[in-house]
């Protein structure tokens, strides 16, 4: 039985939040590094609407890599499964989420996956749209669906902070482009993959969204089928293969849910079936997910058996 109450959920956030110490807050992009890493605040979302929560759960994230699997569905449903797989892959990398190395050793020189950063782009970049603007409002018009929640933009601080200092993202994008995988000017694309990055929301909006994936794409309060149960199902497949990254593996081990993190400390979770979770948390390991948002998720899976396999 699934935790049920704040309080109990509460408990585990004190236990967990002492492993917040053993993080670092990422500071690659410059605004990110104003988080508090003390911070740890947990939401699940209920296919009947109850929700339950605890820490501060008030705080705005941003996204970042959690947005990679909702540009990821918007595609799927906007180009189709072949013309999206034509341009990414399928299989895990074992390298870091920035990394560079396996797209000189692809012919052609396909990202192999699309929550790593030169997937993500190829992503972003069939997101369609007359401007960045359009395309833009596009995803966010997705995810305000998802999450419920008609207020949910994007921080322009964020947005610029990334855009200014992505320049590995920029490299990765002239390679791409050199390969022919993506054809748009490089600016442009970055403008719009950082605003992507910069959308956010509070803990509750994450775990809805992650209960609408847990219930296949559908919304069960109100019967809408808001994405295809085959496009919610190859986006938590994706979660469970590459969602954290090169921790992948042992998150699925350990935790066994479908996840995807984000450097700034959040992680979406959908419990098939079950519920949605949403976590910020923005200490983060060496891998870059939030050291203390595991800790917790560890608990609750242990606690109440969620592991999927
Ligand atoms: N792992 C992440 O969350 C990475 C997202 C970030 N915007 C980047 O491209 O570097």
């Amino acid at each position: 039985m699934p935790c049920q109450t704040s309080g109990e959920l509460k408990l585990l956030v004190d236990e967990a939040k002492k492993y917040t110490k053993d993080g670092k807050v990422a500071d690659y992009i410059p605004e990110l590094g104003k988080a508090n890493p003390g911070d740890l605040s947990i939401a699940i979302h209920y296919p009947d609407g109850r929700c339950i929560s605890a820490g501060d759960i008030d705080k705005k994230i941003t996204l970042q890599s959690i947005s990679k699997v909702l540009s990821l569905a918007l595609v799927l449903m906007e180009r189709g499964f072949q013309y999206v797989f034509e341009r990414v892959g399928m299989e895990p990398t074992g390298d870091p989420f920035n990394s560079i190395a396996k797209l000189e050793t692809m012919a052609p020189a396909k990202p192999l996956n699309p929550m790593i950063n030169a997937g993500a782009l190829v992503v972003t970049h069939m997101i369609k749209g007359a401007s960045v603007e359009d395309r833009l409002n596009r995803l966010l018009a997705f995810i305000r669906e998802l999450a419920d929640d008609s207020s949910i933009g994007y921080c322009e601080e964020v947005a610029r902070s990334e855009f200014e200092t992505a320049n590995l993202n920029r490299s990765l994008c002239y390679f791409l482009k050199q390969h022919k995988i993506i054809i748009e000017d490089v600016e442009t694309l970055l403008d719009l993959y950082t605003k992507q990055c910069a959308i956010e929301m509070n803990c509750l909006d994450l775990g809805r969204i992650g209960m609408i994936f847990a219930m296949d794409g559908k919304d069960p309060l109100t019967g809408k089928q808001i994405m295809p149960e085959d496009v919610a199902r190859i986006c938590k497949t994706f979660m469970v293969t590459c969602g954290m990254y090169n921790a992948s593996g042992e998150f699925a081990i350990k935790i066994g849910i479908p996840a995807k993190s984000g450097v700034s400390g959040g992680i979406l979770g959908a419990v098939p079936g079950k519920f949605g979770i949403g976590i910020f948390g923005p200490a983060l390991d060496e891998k870059g997910n939030s050291v203390a948002g595991i800790k917790l998720l560890e608990l609750l899976s242990r606690n109440y058996r969620l592991s999927m396999f």
